[in-house]
Order: C-alpha cells, then structure tokens, then sequence
C-alpha cells in the first residue's frame, strides 16, 4: 500500500520503517530539513535498537524515502499517517498546531481518496478538528475531494520500539468509516496476527484509549514510589514487597519498579493533558493529579538522600552520576529525571561528574553549558574525586560493576541508587554504604 508518515521524530521514523519493512511503499515527511537531510545519508537522528538496520534495508529495497516536499509527499499516500508533536500548551492540554498544520498540508495538496490517520497522541474531539481541517482546505481550493479520518493511537516504548511496533499488544483503530477499517486492516494484517489484536471502535474511544494506558502505567509507578517512600521509615523493602504483589495475576510483575520518578516525552505530559481535559468538562481528576505530584516529589528522593547523608549545603562535594537518558535504550533527556537532579546537586553546591552510555551528546544539547557539570568519558572516570555514586538510569552496563573499584575511588565508599540496581546484602558484605529505593528492611 502505499503510504505517507507527516513528521519523522520518534514515532513517524519508527511507524514509516515498520510498514515498509512489510512492503509498503513509504514517504515520510518532515518540515525539518537538517533531520531529513541527516535520513536521506543514511543517519539515524536518534538511539533506539535496531532501527537503523530496518531503515536500511528499506531504503535499500527502494520502499521507503524521506523528503521536505509537502505536495509530492501528500500526493504519494492513500493512507496519510500525522505523527507529528503534541507537547503540552501552557495550561497543560495538548498543543494540537502541529498536527492541525499537518492536516491542512494534506487538505491543500490531496487529488484523490485519502485515509487521515491520527497517530499522534491527541485528546478527544482532535478527529473531529482534523476533520474540518482538511475540509476546510479543500474548499479553499474549491475542490470536493473523499477522505477519512482514523485515530491510531502508538503504544510503542522507547529502546524497544521497532519490537513493540513489530509485535503490538494490540492496534487501535477508531473510525466511522467502513472503506478506512477495511485499509487499515490490511494495512496491520502482519502485525496482528490474529484479528483480535486489531480493535475497531470510535473515533472518542479511541483517543481516549491512549491516555488511559498512559494514565494508568503512570498511577502504577506513582503509587510504588509512594509505597517506597513508606517502606523506608517502616523496615520493608519495596523489591521484596513488588515481588509479593506482582505475582497476583491481577496486579502483575511490570512497571511495578519505584525509582528516580518517571519521564520521558509520554507519562508527564500525557497526565497532565488529561486531568487538564477533565478540568475542561467540570471534573477533578483526584488520583491523577496526585500521581503527578507525587512523581515531582519522586524527582527530588535522590537528592534528599543525599542531603540526609552529607548535609544541605554540598559546596565542595562531587558527585559521580551514572545515567542521564530518562530510561535505558535511549538518548531521549526529555523530561529526564537526571535533569532535576543535576540542577538541584549544584543549586546546592556541589560538582558532578556525569556519564551515559548513549545519551552524552543529548544531554550536553539539554543541559548547555552548566558550571559545576562535567560529562566524563567514562562510569569509573566518574568516580574519581567523587564523594558519593548515583544512579539514575539502569543501563544494563551499571548492573554489575566493579565494586571493589569503586570502593578504591571514591572519596567515600557511598553508592545511592536510584534504580535499585543492587543487593543491599552484597553491598554491606563489601563495605560499601548502600542507600536505595524503599529499601528499608534491615
Ligand atoms: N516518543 C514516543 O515514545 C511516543 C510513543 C507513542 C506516542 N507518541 C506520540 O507521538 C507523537 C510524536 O511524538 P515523537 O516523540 O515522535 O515527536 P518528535 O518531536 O520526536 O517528532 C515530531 C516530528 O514532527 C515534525 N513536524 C512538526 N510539524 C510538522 C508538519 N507540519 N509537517 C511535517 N513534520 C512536522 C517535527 O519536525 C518532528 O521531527 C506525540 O503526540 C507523542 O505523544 C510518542
Ligand atoms: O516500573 C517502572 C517502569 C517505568 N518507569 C519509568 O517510567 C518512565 C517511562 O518508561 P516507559 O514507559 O518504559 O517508556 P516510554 O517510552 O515513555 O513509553 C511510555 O510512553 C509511550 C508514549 O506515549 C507509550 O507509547 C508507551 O506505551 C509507554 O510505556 C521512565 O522514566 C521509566 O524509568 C519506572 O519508574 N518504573
């Protein structure tokens, strides 16, 4: 089929090179020239598992291309994918410019039969917007041309991407077109496997859908970090006390981890984009607006820790920091809890040395040039001079380090981790002070 993908970020990069990876004939699109300059020489803007080996093969194939030429790029697709941004407005609700000029390119330049397919996160009632976009275009142009509007929300994690784009849980499709359904089951045959992955429903439902899985995964690692925050004063440890609960089916094993707080570019604002739409229809969304709360607290426990073990002022104290991407498999800093760490040790003081396997080169972009921040070249150059290791993000690297190195290089043998990558027994038997997450069990 063929198919066109408006914007080429994270989602419109992944999306075009899964369906042409199935022999779709592809165009994705963007309005930023360097990012589809870099793509068209065969450079992947960003870190994620492989994509590159997928792009390559179709670009190779001749099934998957990338251009700055609107009309041409519209005029290639029957299916129209919008996976433009929606980063939060001012007030919090999902800014929706981006994906409205994206439906207005595609009113201004289609010829014929067209399926608008919302893969943007997007609140309630966006169709309908996009819908009267288009339309409106088209007027404009005095043409009457058919299209359809779908909502397929992406479900997709970050570093495994290409794996959650190849292998859905499920695909969402919101319509109220029949022809739309048809094309879009085709187009998701060799994904779902068996039909029932793909389900059809309403244009709101659909919508709706993507923010309360979002919603939800986000009130589930909320609630753990708050459990953790009590595990603490009260001898349990939340690890022990996950796997406790996880084994009930009807809670589950994943996304039950407390940490360093949440980020990256879906849960914060996707939470706040809803409880801002529940505001906008006359309800309080109380579980969710703590779940927010509580995780800019989460943001903080680092640092409070490390306040509680060598004093509110940390002038003249270094701190190595392990981890800068808001999860591992990434080189996204967006909304990274490193960011709030980072900023609060040296408010207070303090130096840090700071290393990523893979997201150096966006956290320098993130982060510009902050006096008391270095980034190192590697983890044990962070330690050197260090007073206390921190970390952040469980990259599998970290997992099991030399601990006698880092004993022997600190200043002081103190490690506070973020991820509770490590087993407070094993750090007790090595002398090495351990503070984790909710780890309160003696
Ligand atoms: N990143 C994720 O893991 C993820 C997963 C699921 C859903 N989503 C949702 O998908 C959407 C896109 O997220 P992302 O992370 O890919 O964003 P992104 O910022 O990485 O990419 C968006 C791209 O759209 C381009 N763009 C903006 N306006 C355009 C226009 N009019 N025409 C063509 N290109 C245009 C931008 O230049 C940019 O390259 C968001 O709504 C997000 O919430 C993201
Ligand atoms: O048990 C857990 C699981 C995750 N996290 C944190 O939660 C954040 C988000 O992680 P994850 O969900 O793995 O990454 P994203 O790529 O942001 O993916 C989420 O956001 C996407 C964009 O909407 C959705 O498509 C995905 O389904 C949804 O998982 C990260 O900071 C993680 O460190 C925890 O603290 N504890």
């Amino acid at each position: 089929m063929k198919v066109t993908v408006i914007g080429s970020g994270y989602v419109g990069l992944v999306t075009g090179a899964c369906l042409s990876d199935m022999g779709n004939d592809v165009v994705c699109l963007d309005v930023d020239a360097r990012k589809i300059g870099l793509l068209q020489d065969g450079k992947i803007p960003i870190y994620e598992p492989g994509l590159q080996e997928v792009v390559r093969r179709n670009v190779e194939a001749g099934r998957l291309h990338f251009t700055t030429d609107v009309p041409a790029a519209v005029q290639h697709g029957t299916l129209q994918f919008i996976g433009v941004g929606t980063p939060p407005d001012e007030d919090g609700s999902a800014d929706l410019q981006y994906v409205i000029a994206a439906a207005r390119s595609i009113g201004r330049h289609m010829t014929d039969y067209k399926v608008v397919i919302d893969k943007s996160t997007v609140p309630v009632g966006t169709a309908a917007k996009v819908k009267a976009a288009v339309a409106e275009e088209l007027a404009a142009r005095g043409q009457s041309v058919d299209f359809a509007v779908v909502s397929n929300p992406e479900f997709l994690k970050e570093g495994a991407a290409v794996e959650d784009f190849m292998r859905p849980d499920r695909v969402v499709v919101g319509a109220d077109d029949e022809r739309a359904v048809l094309l879009m089951r085709a187009l998701y045959a060799p994904f779902t496997r068996n039909r029932d992955r793909l389900l059809v429903m309403d244009l709101a439902s659909a919508e709706f859908t993507k923010y309360a899985a979002n919603a939800m995964l986000a009130t589930r690692i909320s609630f753990m970090n708050e459990l953790a925050l009590l595990a603490e004063r009260v001898g349990a440890d939340i690890e022990l006390v996950r796997r406790g609960i996880g084994s009930d089916p009807r809670i589950g094993t994943q996304f039950l981890y407390a940490g360093a707080g949440y980020g990256g570019s879906c849960f914060p604002k996707d939470v706040k984009a809803l409880v801002r739409a529940a505001q906008d229809n006359g309800i309080t969304l109380q579980v969710l607006t703590a779940v927010e709360e509580a995780n800019e607290r989460q943001k903080k426990v680092l640092v409070d820790k490390v306040v509680r073990r060598f004093g509110e002022d940390l002038t003249g104290r270094q701190f190595a920091l392990w981890g800068l991407a808001f999860k591992p498999d990434t080189d996204d800093m967006r909304e990274a809890p490193s960011r709030v760490i980072v900023e609060e040790l040296i408010r207070r003081g303090a130096d840090v040395a700071a290393f990523d396997p893979v997201a150096m080169h966006e956290a320098r972009r993130s982060f510009g040039d902050l006096p008391g921040l270095r980034f190192v070249a590697d983890q044990a150059a962070a330690l050197q001079g260090s007073d206390a290791l921190l970390i952040v993000t469980e990259w599998r690297q970290f997992k099991s380090p030399d601990f006698e190195q880092i004993k022997a290089t600190l200043r002081q043998p103190v490690i506070i981790d973020g991820r509770n990558l490590y087993d407070p027994g094993l750090m007790a038997s090595l002398g090495i002070e351990y503070v984790g997450i909710g780890r309160g069990a003696r």
